[in-house]
């Protein structure tokens, strides 16, 4: 029986990866009476040998989840400074510490605080939940190679005009009137992925400046389709920064109608919308850099095993 054959049927064991999800760990950086404060959800995923397991009832390889836990932990004791780096760490040291251990998917989701304001200043150590999006960053350990992978979800925005839609094919089942002003809307999902060998990097500068872009972005001329916006939005970063190698973006087309408000006599000049949750359009691209070789397994692992 080969390693990864179960029996004589031909069935056998495929990927697999296995560990600890969503260790929420919270890191106070106490050194002076003003403090600081990081907030992640980890996630640490082994790949590697562990054909034994799951053929053959034997753990000798299986590094416990509860151990992966412990060092998300203990590597927090040093301070996190950003997930891309904390999240590099931790694959390093897990690809270096057992020789089985070939590679992995390491993800992080990071919330932000602020501090309150008292009497127009930042209190030293009481903070409140900054309320937009949620920062994603993951890293995928293949031998040597790291892929890094960052990005944001929910990040909601709308602009009550330069937005239209038209000039789009008509059939016998499309009702849809034309419109050169409504409302977009959106919840942001972006991923962008570091070119290889990008370790050293100011990835929490680097965030922010991409997030403002993103937005930025937004605002700026007329949108003739949430899809052109978003390629904009796209060719914006990767314009500005060399070090970005592909970004992608999944884009909910949250729909705004214009209510028919002439039952009750009235006018509506774009002023009173019903903001619909669903169905609502879907758009999502890559926007990416001519010639250059696509890499599946980091996009692969970005989302999710299955
Ligand atoms: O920006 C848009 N893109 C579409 O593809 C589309 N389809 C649709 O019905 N409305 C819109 N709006």
């Amino acid at each position: 029986m080969s390693e990864n054959t179960s029996g004589a049927d031909g069935i056998v064991l495929g990927a697999n990866q296995y560990g600890k999800a969503e260790v929420r760990v919270v890191k106070v950086t106490r050194d002076s009476a003003r403090h600081d404060i990081e907030d992640l959800s980890v996630t640490s995923q082994l790949r590697g040998d562990f054909a034994a397991a799951h053929l053959a009832g034997d753990n000798g390889h299986v590094v416990p989840t509860d151990t992966q836990k412990n060092t998300v932990f203990a590597f927090a004791r040093d301070g996190i400074g950003s997930p891309e780096q904390f999240l590099l760490r931790l694959s390093d040291h897990f690809t270096s510490s057992f020789d089985w251990v070939e590679g992995g998917r390491w993800s992080a989701e990071s919330y932000a605080w602020e501090r309150v304001q008292v009497d127009g200043r930042g209190h030293d150590h009481s903070f409140v939940r900054k309320g937009q999006e949620t920062r994603t960053a993951v890293v995928v350990a293949d031998g040597a190679a790291r892929h890094i992978i960052a990005g944001l979800t929910g990040l909601t925005v709308l602009k009550t005009t330069e937005s239209g839609f038209a000039g789009y094919p008509k059939d016998r089942y499309t009702t849809l009137p034309e419109t050169t002003d409504r409302i977009l809307a959106t919840d942001v999902t972006a991923r962008w992925r570091y070119a290889e060998g990008a370790r050293d990097l100011d990835f929490n500068a680097l965030y922010a400046d991409v997030k403002g872009m993103l937005l930025e972005q937004f605002t700026r001329g007329y949108s003739s389709a949430l899809q052109a916006t978003m390629f904009d939005m796209g060719h914006r970063v990767l314009a500005a920064h060399p070090e970005i190698a592909e970004i992608r973006m999944s884009l909910p087309n949250k729909h705004h109608f214009v209510v028919d408000l002439s039952p009750f006599d009235l006018d509506n000049p774009n002023e009173v919308f019903l903001a619909a949750d669903r169905p609502y359009g879907l758009i999502e691209a890559a926007v990416t850099r001519e010639g250059q070789a696509e890499v599946p397994q980091a996009w692969e692992a970005a989302s999710a095993f299955c």
